[in-house]
């Protein structure tokens, strides 16, 4: 493709916070851009990203969705992701293959827990950012406060490209400090669409007052910019150092753009979607800061059998695709979500090749492995999980082959077959995740299911070093397999919690260990921690050595594999067990007079306090609380406070449970209670 329309290529996301106003900020864009005719309206449930049937009904966005749209001479291709933190594996997989990204923010909160969240994800895959603060229209709206807070929770460096006009209900425009010109909307009418406003240098005549802010809000971008960029630098110190005024726009503009891609600084802009204010700026912005695909660091070009062009719900076929696009393709039969294919199999190859060479047998040297996989989606475990039954069995085949295909879309959910009892578990990353998953079984799949009770994920652990021997002797035919064994198992307090176990092997073990008995004892480990001697949850957080292994020479690799698996499950059972349950960060916001209710509630749930913060008029209440005490807290926090709260739920870590909860939650197991 020809470098001058490579340059006019905008691959971006949209992030935020759940309810900031991505989806209609991404409606009025499509809108003004002359894709859409009508203004769609997420309360009204007829927007165009938002195209599942549950996203319609609850106006919330799951799936990341595809829109492709023109603007001024720029192409650009925009995907709209879930802001709630049970989706957030949906958000990872699209900020990877961006390149650039526009942080959306309700300006009357500032930063919130997810917008954290997505932030870091953005700074793992080094995405260019714009920060668009949205609702400023809404009660509380506040620039300075929501400017402040991205100063101080995304220690980031805000450059103040807009400035509001008015506030709340005064908000009716917005100044363009980079050109000192306002743009104003037709003030008088609610129905108005937006797409005409007045756009004019302010002066000393009209508005001596408004200049003189935008004055100093200039002044002071461009001594941020001089500091961050040196070509910069020398240029305001060489020709502009007595007066500022005479900077040309487009050299500040060059340069606000050259911190935004080096992420040195984030440019921010302000408006409502909903009332429509302030898009088509921002939209400008899209083309003029954020980077086009040669300006990012990848390197492919290729061609595949049948290529779809997406717009949301509906896709058009296109003969072939270049570099810097985004496209969908349709019939991959072993590719899932998080894979990147390459057309190189040289490069593919030699990166397995790097990978098995690393492995080696100390604890902690797979740093170049890591660094390969870590390069992909990074998949949080599954905090909940349920049964899922049919009415009819014959049926099993069909339910088997949806959520098959779920799981390939939807990495964050897991199925697996209860090893006792036959059953089909569903695990996910939250009430509603699981919720979503069974209504699309049933819409698109046709498939009529039940779910069990949802249950928690707990973890184990051990407390002590045991030892355990076992011998395995087994004549299969002619020939006889006998293996005998010896391995500890010990906690491992390594820097993060982890369920594969660190595996060592005693000084002059089989020396030298052949690769498959290698690979042999080490399957027979891996098989077995996954069902711990509690309650059947994982283990994590433990080490084992091999001690010694003799065997007959006819042994096969398996009867070693299954030998190894029962010492190991031997040894876990004869140490001091521990179960850990998830520990969750709980950010709640409500306003002040319902404060001492949600306090007194959270009193009851094992909850502990970490932070009360003052957010415009409501209080932002910042606590650790066990998942177990969490089921079911929506229902509850909308009766305290008659749907005004809202709350958002993220796994912080697993944490021990004290001795009597423990043996409660045991005897309840066993149905001794
Ligand atoms: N006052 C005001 N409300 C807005 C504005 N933009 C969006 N909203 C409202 O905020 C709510 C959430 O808007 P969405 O566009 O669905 O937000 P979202 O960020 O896409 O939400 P998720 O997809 O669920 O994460 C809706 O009720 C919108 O009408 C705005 O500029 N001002």
């Amino acid at each position: 493709m020809p470098l001058h329309v490579l340059c006019r290529i905008r691959n971006i996301g949209i992030m935020a916070h759940i309810d900031a106003g991505k989806t209609t900020t991404t409606e009025r864009m499509l809108y003004y851009s002359g894709y859409t005719r009508a203004l769609g309206d997420v309360d009204d449930g007829d927007t165009v990203t938002d195209f599942m049937a549950q996203e319609r009904e609850r106006g919330i966005t799951i799936q990341s969705a595809a829109v492709t749209f023109d603007w001024k001479g720029y192409r650009i291709n925009l995907i709209d992701t879930p802001g709630h933190v049970d989706f957030t594996v949906e958000v990872e997989r699209s900020l990877r293959v961006l390149d650039g990204a526009v942080a959306v923010f309700d300006a009357s909160a500032g930063v919130e827990a997810q917008t954290l969240t997505v932030w870091r994800q953005a700074d793992k895959h080094h995405i260019p950012r714009i920060c668009f603060l949205n609702k400023m229209d809404k009660n509380g709206a506040s620039f300075t406060y929501a400017v402040d807070s991205i100063k101080e929770k995304l220690k980031t460096k805000p450059l103040l490209l807009q400035l509001p006009i008015g506030e709340a209900k005064t908000f009716k425009g917005l100044v363009d400090i980079v050109t000192k010109e306002q743009i104003i909307w037709n003030p008088a009418s609610s129905l108005d669409d937006g797409k005409v406003f007045e756009q004019k240098p302010v002066t000393e005549t009209d508005d001596p007052e408004l200049l003189k802010d935008v004055r100093d809000a200039r002044n002071a971008l461009i001594e941020q910019v001089a500091d961050l960029d040196d070509e910069f630098a020398e240029l305001v110190l060489g020709n502009f150092s007595e007066n500022f005024d005479f900077l040309p726009a487009d050299k500040l503009q060059s340069a606000v753009r050259r911190v935004t891609l080096a992420q040195k600084a984030v440019p921010v802009f302000c408006g409502s979607a909903l009332k429509n204010k302030g898009v088509q700026p921002l939209l400008d912005a899209v083309t003029m800061y954020l980077p086009a695909p040669n300006e990012c660091s990848y390197d492919f070009l290729e061609r595949m059998s049948r290529l779809l062009l997406p717009f949301a719900d509906q896709q058009i076929e296109i003969p072939s695709l270049m570099a810097g696009n985004i496209a969908l393709t349709v019939g991959l039969k072993q590719s899932a979500t998080g894979d990147t294919i390459v057309s190189s199999k040289a490069s593919a190859v030699a990166a397995a090749r790097r990978a098995g060479r690393e492995v080696g047998r100390k604890p902690g040297c797979n740093s170049e492995v890591e660094s390969l996989l870590l390069a992909g989606v990074e998949i949080p475990e599954p905090v909940f999980f349920c049964t899922i039954e049919l009415s009819s069995v014959s049926k099993q085949p069909d339910l088997d082959n949806a959520l098959n295909c779920l799981q390939r879309e939807d990495p964050s959910l897991k199925v697996r077959i209860d090893p006792d009892t036959g059953q089909t578990i569903l695990c996910g990353m939250g009430e509603l995740h699981i919720e979503i998953i069974h209504d699309r079984i049933k819409r698109e799949y046709g498939i009529e299911t039940y779910l069990g009770p949802l249950q928690i994920a707990y973890r184990e652990t051990i407390l002590d070093s045991v030892q355990a021997t076992d011998t395995l002797d087994r004549t299969i035919g002619d020939k006889r397999h006998l293996v005998t064994t010896q391995l500890g198992v010990r906690p491992w307090a390594g820097e993060r919690s982890s369920v594969t176990p660190v595996i060592e092997y005693a000084d002059n073990f089989m020396e030298p260990l052949q690769k498959d008995i290698q690979e042999a004892i080490e399957n027979g480990i891996n098989s077995s921690y996954l069902q711990g001697p509690l309650l059947g949850f994982p283990v994590q957080d433990i080490a084992v050595t091999v001690y010694s292994m003799t065997m007959h020479s006819e042994t096969s690799l398996t009867m070693i594999s299954a030998c190894v698996s029962r010492c190991m499950q031997k040894a876990l059972k004869k140490a001091s067990k521990q179960l850990l349950e998830p520990l969750m960060n709980l950010e709640i916001t409500v306003s002040e007079d319902l404060l001492s209710a949600v306090l007194g509630d959270l009193a009851q749930r094992r909850g502990s306090i970490q932070e009360i913060q003052s957010r415009q008029d409501n209080k932002v209440v910042v606590a650790a609380v066990p998942l177990a005490e969490m089921m079911g807290y929506s229902t509850v926090l909308r009766s305290l406070t008659s749907g005004s709260a809202t709350f958002t739920l993220e796994l912080a870590s697993y944490q021990a449970m004290n001795i009597q909860e423990q043996n409660a939650l045991l005897q309840k197991r066993s149905g001794l209670v």
